[in-house]
C-alpha cells in the first residue's frame, strides 16, 4: 500500500538547475521581492547595489573556476549588476511597484532572458570545442609516448599511429599502427608484447595483444589497462527467451574490448582446457545454457565423475515431476537441460556408439535432404537437431584403460560424425601430450578456450606461437583465453552462472527441446530411449527415484488425482550391458557402405512452410509427433488390464490414426518385454502383451 502511495506521488527534484526560462523568471520574482522586502524594512539604496556588486562578483569567481567562457560569465555578473542597480534606483525613488520600476524590471527581464539563449549556445559550442581539443591533445600525447615506445623497445624507426580507440568498457584501448616501408614485419611487434606492457608497467594480469590490420604493413596493438578481477557478470538469464540456432554463432564470452566471443559449434569442435578452479566447469554450464537457447540442438554429457557436470541440468525436470514444496514442483519442465548422462565408462561407450550409428543412420537417410540442400553437411533444424556431446573433465577420461576407449570413441565420434551434426566439446586440465593424448581430438578441435594454465609452454601447446604469456592472460576465475581458426587467441571474460540460474534457464527453455529425428532414434535404438531408466541413471541421485523416461509414454493422473510418474519400463530390472564402441576399421566399413533405405530421406520432418530466417516461427519435431504412434501402442497395452492384448488387435487400432504396421508393433513389443515394461503372456498366435503394473494380477502370465 505504502508502496503505491510512494509511487503515485509526485516528486520534485530540487537540485534540478534552471533552464532560460524558469531561471529568467526566478530571477526577476527574487529581485522584485528582496527590494520589496528592504523598502518594507527601510534601508538604504546603497546595500541594495552593494550586494549586486556581490553578486557580481561571486558569478565571476564561479565562472572562472568552473572554466565557463568570458562571455559566458561577463553575461552573468552584469545580469546581478543590473538587478542590484534597478534595486537600488527603485529603493531610491520610494516604491519597487511603481509602474515606472515593475515596466523597466519587465523590460529587463525580457532582454536578459533573449540574450541568455544566444549566450548559452555559445557555451556549448565552446565546450564542445575545448573538449574535442583535450581529446585530440590526449590522444596526440599518447601516440607520440607510443612512436617513441616502438622505437625504443622494438627498434621500429618511423612508424605512424594512425587511429586510437578507447573501449566503452573502460579497460584499455586499441592503437592503429602503420608500419614504415623496409621490410618490418608484424611479429617485431608480437615479439616484443610482453616487453612493451613492461614499459607500460600495466597491473598484473592486463597484457597486449597484435592483432593484424588490413594490411600487411598495419597492426592492431590492443592494449588491457584494467583488471576486471574480482568482478562477476551475472549470467543473463533475461537472453533465454530469444530463440537462437545452433546454425549461428554462440556468444561465450565477454572480450576485454567490449567485444562478444562468438563460437561456431555447428561445423567445429571445442576444447576447454583449464587448471583446477579456473571456472572451467562454470564456462561450460554457460555454454550448456546457450545450446539451451536454441531450438535446434541436444546436448549429451559424459562426465564420469559422477555426471557432476549434468546434475544442476536435470535438477528442475526431475522436480517438476513431484508434489514437494520445490518451486519448481508441477511446474511444465517436459524435459531436462541435458539430453544423455553418462557417469560410467559403459555408458559413455553406449552414448558414442549411438552417436555413430545416428552419424550413419543420418548419412544414408539424408542424402536426398543434403543434395536438395546443396549442402555436404546436414542442414540442421529443430526436427533435425545437432548433437553435441561434452565432455568433462578428460584427466579422469584418460586415467584408466577403460576410460581411454571413451576417449577414443570421442575421437572417433569428431572425425566421423562432423557432417552429420554431431559436435563434441572436450575439457581438460591441461592440453599436453599426458592429459590429452589423441592428438586427433586436438588437430580437428578447431574451438579453443582456455581458462587458466600454469606455464607459457602449455599456451604455446594450445593456441600455437601466437600465444600470450599466462601473466598477460588470465587474472583469476572468469578470465579466459578465446582462439578459433588457428587465430591468435583473444581475452575475454565469461558470465558468472549458479545452480539458480541453471535451473531458470532450464525452466525458460525445456519446452523448445527438439527431439531426435526419427531416422536418428531409430539408430540410437533402446540404449537411447531407455537412457532415463533407474537402473541407467537412478545412480546420479542417491535415493533411488522414479526417473522419468522421456521416450516412453506418459500414464496420465493416478487413480488418486496426483500427478503420476511418466512410465519407466522396467526400471527395477537390472541389465547388462551389451554394445561396445565399434573400432575404425568397423567405423569406415559403416561409412563406405552403399546408401541403402533412401525412402526414409525425406523424414527431417520439415513441411517446407518454415521461414528459417525467424527461428521464433521454427516448430520442434516434439510439436509434430506427439503424440507419438509408440506412445499409443503403450497407452493400448496400459488400457487392456490384467488380460493383455496382442499384435493384431494393436495394429488395428494403430493402422487408421498412425500407419503403424504389425512388424514395428512386434519390434517394440520384443524391446519393451525385454526391457520389462510388459510381461508376455502365452505364445504363438495366442500371444498377450499385460502391462507390469497389470502383471501381477493375471493368474495365468508365465
Ligand atoms: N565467470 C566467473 N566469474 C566469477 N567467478 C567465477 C567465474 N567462473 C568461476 N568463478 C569462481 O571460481 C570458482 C571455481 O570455478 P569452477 O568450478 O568453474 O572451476 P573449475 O576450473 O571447473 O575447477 P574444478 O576443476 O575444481 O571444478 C567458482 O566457484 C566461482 O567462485
Amino acid at each position: 500500500m505504502s508502496g503505491n502511495k510512494n509511487k503515485n506521488h509526485a516528486r520534485v527534484d530540487w537540485s534540478a538547475g534552471h533552464g532560460i526560462l524558469s531561471g529568467t523568471v526566478n530571477a526577476t520574482a527574487g529581485t522584485l521581492v528582496t527590494t520589496s522586502l528592504a523598502h518594507a524594512a527601510g534601508m538604504p539604496p546603497g546595500w541594495a547595489l552593494l550586494a549586486g556588486t556581490a553578486g557580481a562578483a561571486g558569478t565571476l569567481t564561479s565562472g572562472i573556476r568552473r572554466h565557463l567562457t568570458r562571455a559566458s560569465s561577463a553575461f552573468r555578473s552584469s545580469c546581478w549588476m543590473a538587478a542590484g542597480l534597478w534595486s537600488s534606483w527603485a529603493l531610491s525613488e520610494g516604491s519597487p511597484f511603481s509602474l515606472a520600476a515593475v515596466g523597466s524590471l519587465a523590460a529587463g527581464s525580457i532582454a536578459a532572458g533573449t540574450l541568455a539563449r544566444g549566450f548559452e549556445a555559445h557555451e556549448v559550442t565552446e565546450q564542445a570545442r575545448r573538449t574535442a581539443l583535450l581529446t585530440i591533445g590526449t590522444r596526440r600525447a599518447l601516440a607520440a609516448e607510443w612512436i617513441d615506445r616502438l622505437a625504443r623497445v622494438c627498434r621500429i624507426e618511423g612508424a605512424e599511429i594512425i587511429g586510437i580507440e578507447h573501449w566503452p568498457t573502460g579497460t584499455g584501448y586499441t592503437l592503429e599502427v602503420k608500419l614504415p616501408q623496409g621490410g618490418v614485419t608484424r611479429k617485431a611487434i608480437a615479439d616484443r608484447g610482453p616487453a612493451l606492457a613492461s614499459d607500460l608497467d600495466l597491473p598484473t594480469g592486463c597484457g597486449i595483444q597484435i592483432r593484424d590490420g588490413l594490411t600487411r604493413r598495419l597492426v592492431l596493438i590492443k592494449v588491457t589497462t584494467k583488471s576486471l578481477a574480482g568482478t562477476d557478470l551475472a549470467f543473463p538469464v533475461g537472453e533465454m527467451a530469444e530463440v537462437t540456432t545452433v546454425n549461428n554463432p554462440i556468444p561465450l564470452a565477454l572480450l576485454a574490448d567490449g567485444g562478444r566471443a562468438d563460437l561456431d559449434l555447428r561445423q567445429a569442435s571445442t576444447i576447454v582446457a583449464g587448471t583446477t578452479g579456473s571456472g572451467k566447469t562454470n564456462w561450460l554450464h554457460t555454454l550448456i545454457a546457450r545450446l539451451n537457447q536454441t531450438n535446434d540442438t541436444l546436448v549429451w554429457v559424459i562426465d564420469l565423475n559422477g555426471g557432476s557436470l549434468a546434475l544442476p541440468w536435470l535438477h528442475a525436470w526431475r522436480e517438476a515431476q513431484t508434489e514437494g514444496t520445490s518451486r519448481w514442483a508441477q511446474a511444465d519442465i517436459p524435459t531436462p537441460g541435458v539430453d544423455w548422462v553418462a557417469s560410467t565408462p559403459t555408458e559413455a561407450k553406449r552414448m558414442l556408439a549411438a552417436a555413430v550409428r545416428i552419424a550413419k543412420a543420418r548419412k544414408v537417410a539424408y542424402q536426398q535432404h543434403m543434395r536438395d540442400a546443396d549442402d555436404d553437411k546436414l542442414p540442421v533444424g529443430p526436427t533435425l537437431p545437432e548433437i553435441v556431446i561434452i565432455v568433462d573433465e578428460s584427466a579422469e577420461v584418460s586415467a584408466e584403460r577403460e576410460a581411454r576407449q571413451v576417449m577414443d570413441g570421442i575421437s572417433q565420434v569428431i572425425r566421423i560424425a562432423r557432417a552429420m551434426a554431431i559436435r563434441a566439446v572436450v575439457s581438460a586440465l591441461r592440453v599436453t601430450q599426458d592429459v590429452l593424448p589423441d592428438p586427433m581430438v586436438r588437430k580437428m578441435a578447431s574451438n579453443r578456450v582456455c581458462t587458466g594454465a600454469t606455464e607459457d609452454s602449455e599456451l604455446g601447446h594450445f593456441f600455437g606461437w601466437r600465444a600470450m604469456a599466462v601473466e598477460d592472460s588470465f587474472d583469476g576465475p572468469g578470465s579466459l583465453l578465446v582462439g578459433t581458426d588457428g587465430k591468435a587467441p583473444e581475452k575475454g571474460r565469461a558470465a558468472r552462472i549458479t545452480p539458480g540460474l541453471i535451473e531458470e534457464v532450464c525452466a525458460t527453455t525445456a519446452t523448445r527441446r527438439p527431439s531426435l529425428d526419427r531416422p536418428s532414434l531409430d539408430a540410437a535404438g533402446p540404449d537411447y530411449e531407455t537412457r532415463w531408466l533407474l537402473d541407467r541413471c537412478g545412480h546420479l541421485w542417491n535415493t533411488p527415484q522414479p526417473a522419468t523416461a522421456g521416450a516412453t509414454a506418459d500414464t496420465g493422473p493416478a487413480a488418486d488425482g496426483k500427478r503420476a510418474w511418466k512410465a519407466t519400463a522396467g526400471w527395477d530390472t537390472p541389465r547388462e550391458p551389451t554394445l561396445d564402441t565399434p573400432s575404425v576399421n568397423e567405423l569406415e566399413a559403416m561409412f563406405n557402405a552403399p546408401a541403402a533405405d533412401k525412402t526414409n530421406s525425406n523424414d527431417s520432418g520439415d513441411n517446407g512452410n518454415t521461414d528459417w530466417s525467424d527461428p521464433s516461427t521454427w516448430t520442434t519435431d516434439r510439436d509434430q509427433h506427439q503424440p507419438d504412434a509408440r506412445d499409443a501402442a503403450l497407452k493400448l497395452i496400459i488400457a487392456a488390464g490384467p488380460t493383455g492384448t496382442g499384435a493384431s488387435a494393436m495394429e488395428r487400432a494403430l493402422k487408421d490414426d498412425h500407419g503403424t504396421r504389425r512388424p514395428v508393433i512386434q519390434r517394440w513389443l520384443k524391446e519393451w518385454a525385454e526391457a520389462g515394461e510388459i510381461v508376455r503372456v502365452g505364445d504363438g498366435t495366442k500371444a498377450r502383451y499385460v502391462h507390469r503394473t497389470h502383471a501381477s494380477d493375471d493368474p495365468n502370465q508365465d
